[in-house]
């Protein structure tokens, strides 16, 4: 278990299992730490204390340990260091400027569409606000991802708007073998593809008539539920293996900080400010937002 929990969390296996057994320091340095921390538990604290100040007994072996272990996971982070960076650049850029990007859109929506924007604040007020509270103070520590489910016109309009503005506008795929789309469209090896997010999820042909209105109960059901697509025709998130990782942490830090304005604030779009995408791989809005915010609780 302690080559295969290595391969699995560090990517790097040390072995201890080959033939012959070797003496795997580090295999060691494991069971000498875990046998000082049971003394821990039943000495009294200033005993071992005592102990490890004089470096002696069993907090030296202690003492050893940690230096092996760290010696050996500092090792592991060198070997993978590049695996590393890239998957924290990775991350960063994942996680920055498409979420930005998806709220400034968002609240555009909300903001010049009045009764949307209304609809939004009841829910709030009805359905998160615990009843005893008559200050009608929010608090986000009660909220959790259940609670934040029964806002269906505020997941509603947060879907319309990553629908009608997907952050990630168009990706970039290749192929590796010969293949045959499902349009039954055959490509070679190695064919470039470039897929319009932006425009598939305009397309009447998938989406119908009303597919340019923002109609945040598009994502409602009959029911007053949410309303379920399938990720291959809602593909803001990409869909397949390489679905996004963020996906839910999204939704959550977007109502986050929905529920904290919209509740708290009117928003209202600075009259003759250009609303237009701008042309990155992020489709941000190019001037940006201009809004006046007024506060409607104190
Ligand atoms: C509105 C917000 C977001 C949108 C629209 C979005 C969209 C996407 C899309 C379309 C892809 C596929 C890219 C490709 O294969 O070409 C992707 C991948 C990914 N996203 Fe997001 N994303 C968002 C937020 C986040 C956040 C907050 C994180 C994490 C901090 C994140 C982490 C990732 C990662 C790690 C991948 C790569 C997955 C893989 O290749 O296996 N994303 N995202």
């Amino acid at each position: 278990m302690f080559d295969s929990t290595c391969v699995l969390i560090l990517g790097h296996g040390p072995i201890s299992h080959s033939i012959g057994l070797p003496d795997v320091a580090c295999e060691k340095a494991f069971t000498d730490a875990d046998k000082a921390i049971l003394y821990r538990h039943i000495l009294p604290e200033s005993f071992w204390k005592l102990q490890r100040w004089l470096q002696v007994g069993k907090e030296k072996n202690y003492s050893k340990a940690w230096e092996t272990i760290d010696l050996f996971i500092a090792q592991c982070i060198s070997l993978k260091h590049k695996f590393l960076r890239d998957n924290m650049l990775n991350f960063v850029f994942a996680g920055r400027d498409t979420t930005s990007a998806a709220l400034t859109w968002f609240f555009w929506l909300v903001a010049t569409n009045p009764s949307v924007e209304n609809k939004i604040r009841e829910e709030i007020i009805t359905k998160l606000l615990p009843k005893e509270d008559n200050r009608l103070r929010l608090c986000f520590s009660n909220v959790n991802d259940q609670e934040m489910k029964k806002l269906v016109h505020l997941h509603g309009a947060l879907c319309e708007s990553l629908w009608l503005f997907p952050p990630v506008s168009m990706q970039h795929k290749a192929s590796l073998q010969p293949d045959i789309l499902p349009s039954s469209n055959n490509i070679g090896a190695n064919t470039r593809m470039l897929l319009g997010l932006y425009s598939m999820e305009r397309m009447e042909t998938i989406w119908g008539k009303d597919c340019l209105e923002f109609k945040p109960e598009r994502w409602i059901i009959e029911q007053g539920g949410i309303k379920h697509e399938p990720s291959y025709k809602f593909v803001t998130f990409n869909s397949g293996p390489r679905s996004c990782l963020g996906k839910d942490m999204t939704y959550i830090q977007m109502k986050i900080i929905a529920i904290a304005i919209i509740y708290n604030h009117n928003i209202q779009v600075v009259d003759g400010h250009a609303i237009s995408p701008s042309s990155y791989v992020i489709l941000h809005m190019k001037d940006g937002l201009k809004v006046r915010i007024t506060k409607i609780r104190v």
